[in-house]
This record gives structure tokens, sequence and C-alpha cells, in this order.
């Protein structure tokens, strides 16, 4: 047995004894917030309220909502599966076999995903631990920018030294730019060879960047420098963002033997690649650059395996590759696997994550005895029926994705995930049906570098894939295939996670969007992928594509019972009724215990308190809009938009981002209903507290107890809110005029009486 198989071994003993009394006590548990929640329904149907019946309406259907949406959560917190690669198995088995690996990289705007953070993302992707000549880089640019192409014109020249920089040394990260910022000098040793080189590629590096930097600046391309390379001329014509015709340049071809690095090794193939683009057709954003890279890509080199990669996701893992490799040319379940999903990491967070962009993450090992060593695959499967982080279902990101994908159907996320390009072109799955990894490429053998590029431009006109990310995962799983999300110790890409409030709750809508899109589509889970997928998988879907219908219950948890306390009406039993304690109970051990699970796996008090607090604000703004904005669009009144993610920002927003200041400076729509929600919740206690003063009744106290405590959480939920109307002044405060509508919006929902 060699290392790595015998560490897997060792774990998995290890947590044997605590994992049945783990799974015993999850179970008693979770049933007993079962009942809890029924007791909760009980009592609002026989409490029923006609008075206010709007107000009891709203109050049971949340609680209703919240209830069934807790039972879909359950659905994935049985199921886990750990997957482990022997990639020493791997090359002793298939090393002549490797399979060649074509790379996606996308970006869209040369301003917000400046090129050199692209550039980084490319170099990291030409260093893989594999042979360069398996090894195709694609570069899709949306937009369509001639300093784009010549960053990337520079990186080609750049990677002929970078890439046997990093294999001879075997640094990681092979992105250059995070691996100078991590590794800033080797100041003690200072003439060992590598030393010499480090600071020799270092220098190199910087006056590339320089000289992309100072083009960018200067805002076009030099005669001399447009000279260096015949893909220039292609913005000879009147390019718009919009409006261009389809730009193809292959700037190293790896079928050519002069195409090698400074050691004389085989070079990747890096292509550039801006689609065609017309104001009056629909361009699909990233899917549609998706599948013009698959036609382009299927013309010039067409690997069965596929990475695709956001442009500022580097690889942080030279090894990944052949770590999914084990997967796909697993001898007994590898045949039938059509994607490897990577979970989103960040090298940008600050201390206690404010805007809980990436909750605790699964890092620990735990499973029955089940699994199966002897049948001496090049990978191990695992089922896992719970884990530590079980109890982090405060709306745990990397649980759920990690349950989902103990179905088997992991979801596709559009970035970091590696696919079967049978697959993802459509191909359904067939039992038996044996893959060859050893496509040829004869097709291409006798083309020169212009026939291609021409061929490449016509292909494809059929949009073989649906739009988005994840529908496009599930369309794949329906047709058979089985997915896998595989979140390993080191992380295997790395991102830029927003930096502002307002695009972190952006994005959120965004996705919240397309999700709930899908749900009112044909493709809703339990219909399309019925009797197709898992019931499990399918409520694992659905844990995300019922965001958007989720801010209704959050926003009338959040005012219904607030405005009841201002205006004396009880909503729920007083502290001494025994219909008091399933609501307590519910409430506290689900708290208690996320925070505790929370901080045994390393957590900080405030980083779950984060977590809480993004919660309440992604369900309240975020997906609010989301969801009026669905309707909007089933009206005919709106149409999709993509916001793309702005990657660069002022210093000033960096430097409250690393002080963990929240950061408000805009007058975004959403930050109206935040504070509009947070002024509401402070008049309604206040207001209470004044009434009590002036006529103290501790009976009013005594019912009124549960919508106090829930009146004061929100408001210490909001401080941060507080802080920017009243006290902050800097740029990142909410602008004056979004603090008066809010005001005036929030005193008018406390002046209407309730009946
Ligand atoms: O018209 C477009 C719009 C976007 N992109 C690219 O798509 C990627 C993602 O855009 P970004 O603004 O960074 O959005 P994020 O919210 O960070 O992206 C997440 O959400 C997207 C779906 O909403 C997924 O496609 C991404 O993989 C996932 O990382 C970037 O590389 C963009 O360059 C395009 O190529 N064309
Ligand atoms: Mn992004």
């Amino acid at each position: 047995m060699g290392k790595e198989e015998r560490e897997v071994e060792e774990l998995y003993e290890r947590r044997e004894g605590i994992n049945k009394f783990r799974l015993f006590s999850l179970r008693v548990f979770s049933s007993s917030i079962m009942v809890g929640i029924c007791f909760i329904w009980y009592y609002r149907i026989i409490n029923y309220n006609y008075r206010l019946l709007g107000y009891w309406i709203g109050m049971f259907l949340s609680e209703l909502f919240f209830g069934l949406y807790w039972i879909i959560t359950q659905s994935v917190r049985w199921n886990f599966i750990r997957f482990h690669p022997f990639k020493q198995r791997l090359s002793l088995r298939y090393e002549k076999k490797l399979p060649r690996v074509d790379i996606f990289v996308f970006t869209a705007d040369p301003k917000m995903e400046p090129p050199t953070l692209v550039m980084n993302t490319i170099l990291s992707a030409m260093s893989y631990d594999y042979p360069s000549q398996k090894l195709s880089v694609y570069l899709s640019d949306d937009g369509a920018s001639e300093f784009t192409f010549y960053a990337l014109m520079e990186t080609s020249n750049f990677s002929k030294f970078w890439i046997p920089f990093t294999k001879k040394f075997n640094i990681e990260p092979r992105a250059p730019h995070v691996y100078f910022s991590q590794f800033s000098s080797s100041s003690n040793d200072d003439d060992t060879e590598f030393s010499k080189e480090f600071l020799a590629i270092k220098k190199l590096y910087e006056e590339m960047k320089k000289r992309i930097e100072s083009c960018i600046e200067l805002g076009k391309i030099s005669e001399e420098t447009r000279k260096l390379h015949k893909g220039f001329g292609e913005w000879n014509f009147n390019i718009k963002k919009h409006d261009h015709h389809s730009i193809v340049q292959i700037l190293i071809d790896g079928r050519d033997p002069s195409s090698v690095d400074n050691d004389g090794n085989q070079l990747p193939t890096l292509v550039y690649m801006s689609r065609e683009k017309r104001p009056q057709w629909h361009h699909n954003f990233k899917a549609g650059a998706l599948n013009a890279l698959l036609r382009v890509s299927s013309e010039i080199t067409n690997a069965p395996l596929i990475l695709s990669l956001d442009c500022d996701m580097y690889s942080n893992n030279a090894d990944t590759i052949r770590e999914i490799l084990c997967f796909f040319m697993d001898e007994t379940r590898g045949d039938e696997l059509a994607f490897v999903q990577f979970p989103q990491n960040y090298d940008n967070l600050t201390k206690n994550d404010m805007y809980a962009h990436s909750p605790p993450a699964i890092n620990d090992v735990s499973k029955e005895k089940n699994h199966d060593h002897s049948d001496n695959s090049v990978s191990s499967f695992v089922r896992d029926h719970c884990s530590n982080e079980y109890w982090l279902f405060v709306l745990c990101f990397k649980v759920e994705l990690a349950g989902v994908g103990g179905f088997g159907a992991a979801l596709y996320c559009g970035t970091g995930c590696f696919h079967r390009r049978e697959s993802i072109c459509g191909r359904k799955y067939f039992k038996g049906g044996k893959f060859d990894w050893d496509v040829q490429r004869e097709k291409n053998a006798h083309k020169t570098i212009e026939d291609m590029e021409q061929s490449a431009k016509i292909i494809g006109l059929i949009y073989g894939c649906p739009v988005e990310d994840i529908v496009t995962g599930l369309a794949i799983q329906c047709r058979g295939w089985k997915s896998i999300y595989y979140n390993p110790k080191r992380y295997a890409f790395v991102g830029v996670a927003p930096t502002t409030l307002e695009f972190a709750l952006v994005q959120y809508k965004r996705w919240c969007e397309g999700l709930s899109q899908i749900f009112l589509s044909k493709y809703c889970p339990f219909i399309y992928g019925h009797g197709k997928i898992k019931l499990g998988a399918q409520m694992g879907y659905c844990i995300y594509l019922l965001w958007a219908p989720l801010s209704l219950p959050t926003i009338c948890y959040t005012v219904v019972p607030s405005l009841c306390l201002l205006n004396g009406v009880p909503l729920f039993p007083e502290v001494s009724s025994p219909w008091f304690l399933p609501f307590a109970y519910c409430f506290i051990a689900k708290s208690v215990y996320s925070l505790s699970e929370a901080l045994i796996h390393g957590s900080t008090l405030k980083a779950w308190w984060n977590i809480q607090k993004m919660w309440l604000f992604r369900r309240t703004s975020a997906f609010f809009i989301a969801l009026v904005d669905i309707i909007k669009r089933k009206l005919g009144l709106s149409e999709t938009t993509f916001v793309l993610t702005d990657k660069v920002v002022t210093e000033d927003i960096l430097n409250r981002y690393d002080e963990e200041v929240m950061e408000f400076g805009s007058s975004n729509l959403m930050f109206n209903i935040l504070s509009t929600l947070a002024l509401l919740n402070l008049f309604c206690l206040v207001g209470w507290v004044k009434k009590l003063v002036f006529d103290f009744d501790s009976k009013a106290i005594e019912q009124m107890i549960m919508q106090v405590l829930l009146c004061g959480i929100i408001i210490v939920v909001n401080l941060p809110i507080y802080n920017a109307l009243f006290i902050r002044r800097d740029k990142g405060s909410i602008p004056t005029f979004v603090m008066v509508k809010s005001f005036v919006l929030a005193s008018i929902l406390c002046l209407i009486p309730l009946y």
C-alpha cells in the first residue's frame, strides 16, 4: 500500500467510532427540530386571528415556508461522499495514455478585469504539472480588447521562462503575481541557483507587467508593437465591444516543434478568441462565450476534457489535473462521470470574512466502513452519512454543495469545473459505453494555423447547452451522467471575492434571479429531473432555486412582529405558556449548535455572526429585488442582465475592507430596503419602550417578550447600518438621500394603524 493510501485508511479508522454515535445523535436532533416545527404550525393554526387576518396569514405562511424549506435542506445533510485520488497509481498505470485537456478562461472587460490579473490565471493554467503537448489554454475575451490581446502576446513570450522555472523548482502557486507576493525575496542564500533565477524571473515579470500597464494607461498600442504580431490586424476594422467580427488567434501552436520553452520543452497551445457579436443578437453572456469556445476548440485541439475558469480564478495546485483524472479514469466508476466541480475559494477575505463569502469548509474525513480499496481503482469513493459541519446548517454553502454531490449530482457552478467534452456537448450516458480517452487529433494534423483559424470561426451556430451553468449541470445529470463535488485540502483554485457590500449583494441577486428562473422553467428539478435524478438531489437543487421566494417570509418576520409590538398586539405565546417551548427550542438549538460547530472548526465568533448577518441582508434585499425582477420579466417588463463583478476598487475602499468596515457608499435600491427595515425595527422597539415607561404593565411584557427579543436581535444585526446612517462620515456611509427616503418610509409604515 502506498503512502497516500495508508493515510486515507488511517483517517477512516480513527473516525469510525465517533461516526456512529454522531449519526445517531444527529438524527435525534433533527427529528426534535421537526417536532418543534410541527408544534409551531399547530400553535399558529389554533390561534387564528380574524381581526388581523392579513398579518396572521403572513405569519402562518412564513412559518410554513420556513419549515418546508428546512425539510428540503435536510435532504443534503446525511449523504456525503469523500473522494480520494491516488495519483501514484494513475502515473504508474496511465502516464502514457493521459488525455489532452483544454482550459477555457473567460474575461469580459479590461477595466473591471485588468489584463494582468487575467494573465496570472493563464500562466497558472499553462504551468500545470502535466505534459505540455497535451495542454491547451483558450482565452475568451468578451471585451474584444486589443490590450487583452497584447497582454496575451506578452504572456506567450513570458511563459517560455515561467513554465520551466515553475517546474524546475516545483514552486506553488504558479500564478506569478501571487507567488512573488508570497515569497517577496530569497535573501538568505544569495548565490544559490534558485535565488539567481528567482530574481531574474521576477525582473522579467515586472517588466512585462509594466509594459502592459503603461500601454493601457497610454490608451493605445504603439505601431512598433503592432508589427510584432499579425493578430493586431484584426483591430484595423471598427471594433466595438458589442459589435464586431469573430477573432481567433493561435499564439502558440502546440504542434509546432519550434514552440518550445527555454529548456527546449514543448509549450502548451495558447489561443485568443473574441466571438462575433452584433447588437441585434443576444450574446448570452458567459454561456455564449463558453459555447463559442467549445466550437473553436473542437476545431483546434478537441481535447476530451475541458476545464472552465473565470479570469480571476488562478490554479493553486499544479497537481489538480492529475487528481481529477483519478476520478475520470477510475476503472469502475470513471465512465459515468460528466464533471468534477471544485469549490470557489478566495484569497482576499478579511479576518472575519465580513461579507461571508466563504463559510467554513469541510476539512475532515469521516465515513462508514464500506469504502473499498480492494477494487484497486485509481480513486476511492466513500459514502459518509454525516459530517462535523452538519450543524452549520445556517446555510453553509459547502455542506450543501457537498451534500448534493453525495447523490452523484453535484451542481455545476461555472468556474473551477472539469467537464467531459462529450457530456457538455449533449451526449447521453449509456451503461457500458466505454470511453476512449485517446481521441485523435489527426483531423487537424495537416492543417495550417490559418486554415484552423478560419474554420474555427464559422463552426457551430447551434446552442447545444442551455444558458445557465447550474441548469447545464442539471441537464447533463438528467442525461444519465454523474458528477462529483471535490473539495481537497489544498485549494485547487483561488479567486477574487467582491470587496463592497453592493457587489456582494449584486452577485447574489444575479444568482438568485437565474436560479429562480430555472425553478419556474421546464427545467424545474422536480419535473425535469423526475425519475432521472434522485429525489434527494432534486431537493438539493431546490435549496438554491427557492432563494427568491425565501425573501418574503424573511421580510414578513422582520416587519410584522415588530409592527405588532409597537401596536401592542401579541403574536407569540407568552413565556409561561407551554407553547413557548417549541419556538424557543427551535431558535436556540439551531443557533447554539451552529455557533459551537463554527468555533470548533476554528472559525471566529465574529465570522459566525457575519454569516448570520449577511444571510439576513441577502434575503431581505438581494433576493427580494431578484423576485421583483423575475415577476417583471414574466410580465415582459425587463430583460436578463449580467452585472459583472468589479475586480478592482479604489484604495480608500480597500482600506475600509481590510478594517472590516461595511461599504455602503452607493444609492443602490437594496440599501434603501436594508435601512428602511433597520429603522423600522428601531422605531418599533423605541416606541414600545416609551409606551411602557408611561404605562407600566407586567402582563404586556410577558406577552410581548418574544417580539421584543426578535426585534432586539434584528436591531443588533443591523448595528452596522445605524452606524453608516448616523455616525460614520466617510465615503462608505449611507448617502443622505437614501437615509431620508428610508426614514420617511419607515415612519409611514409605523404610523399606519393595524386595524
Ligand atoms: O458577458 C459576460 C459576462 C461574464 N463573463 C465572465 O464570467 C466570469 C464571471 O463573472 P463575474 O463578474 O466574476 O461574476 P461572479 O459572480 O464572480 O461569477 C460567478 O457567477 C457566475 C454566474 O452568475 C458564474 O458564471 C461564475 O463562474 C461564478 O464564479 C468572468 O470571468 C467574466 O469575465 C463573460 O465572459 N462574458
Ligand atoms: Mn468572479
